[in-house]
């Protein structure tokens, strides 16, 4: 059998904003092929963290490694360049142009051909096939030609994940991929992540644990910008340490 293999690791990981410490040494390790959550109580370091692997901060200490690579302080494109694709809370699409042309952006911006040529249609007609191909795996193929602003939002979330399987990432970020969403959504978005994953690595940031539960091979819960426990979700939930970090937010 294949040795898994550490894509993504992190030792003694630290943020500081003005002397507050919202990630404190935090050791990651992150095993090719697998979904690793981030879960943890408001204000754990969650996002701080995820920042942090996408070199949109810079850490104050400690080192992270990918594929490899020493990447810490790098910037978001060196670290995107290396593999790592991720998609935002927040919606990033631009309203008039369709889903299609979309996703075809997203492959051409992945060839190094440069955004400026966007509007070429003999160059965009090289990327219609992985495009529809990309559509159809996140379910969005009858609506590619609908305008992006006209999409219901479980239907954005979807092809923002369309649009970041397009750089073909070795590592792919989810950050709280089903908040917002009904439960209707919040199912299909699971479906979803469950067909996408296989032949990739994925870490979220999630707070629904029903996802977390039914997605994650590991679970890494942070509090107070460290790591409380790690391991399979089973394991987790019902550590002592995890229920009561929960409990204690909820009464907060
Ligand atoms: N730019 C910043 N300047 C100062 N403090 C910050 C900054 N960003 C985050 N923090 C603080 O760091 C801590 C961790 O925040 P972070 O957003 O990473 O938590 P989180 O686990 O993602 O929370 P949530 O689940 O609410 O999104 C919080 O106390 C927050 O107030």
């Amino acid at each position: 059998m294949r040795q898994s293999r550490a894509l993504l690791v992190t030792h003694g990981l630290a943020k500081e904003f003005q002397g507050f410490r919202a990630v404190n040494e935090v050791d990651l390790s992150v095993v090719e092929g697998t979904v690793h959550a981030l879960v943890g109580p408001n204000g754990a370091g969650k996002t701080t963290l995820f920042n942090l692997l996408t070199g949109f901060l810079r850490p104050s200490g400690g080192r992270i490694t990918f594929a490899g690579h020493d990447v810490t302080g790098q910037p978001p494109e060196r670290i995107a360049r290396l593999g790592v694709a991720r998609s935002f809370q927040v919606t990033s699409l631009f309203p008039q142009m369709t889903a299609r042309e979309h996703v075809e952006l997203a492959l051409q911006s992945g060839t190094g051909l440069g955004r400026r040529l966007w509007r070429s249609d003999k160059l965009m007609r090289r990327f219609s096939g992985r495009a529809a191909e990309l559509l159809d795996e996140v379910g969005l193929v009858r609506l590619a030609e609908r305008p992006a602003g006209s999409l219901p939002y479980g239907q954005k979330r979807a092809l923002e994940l369309a649009i970041a399987l397009a750089l073909d990432p070795q590592l792919l970020l989810l950050d709280e991929p089903t908040s917002g969403m009904g439960l209707e959504d919040v199912d299909r978005t699971t479906a979803l992540i469950a067909r996408i994953r296989a032949g990739r690595t994925v870490v979220m940031v999630e707070h629904n644990m029903s996802v977390v539960g039914s997605l994650a091979d590991t679970v890494t819960v942070l509090q107070r910008g460290e790591v409380l426990a790690e391991g399979p979700y089973d394991q987790v939930k019902s550590d002592p340490q995890v229920i009561e970090a929960y409990l204690g937010a909820d009464v907060a």
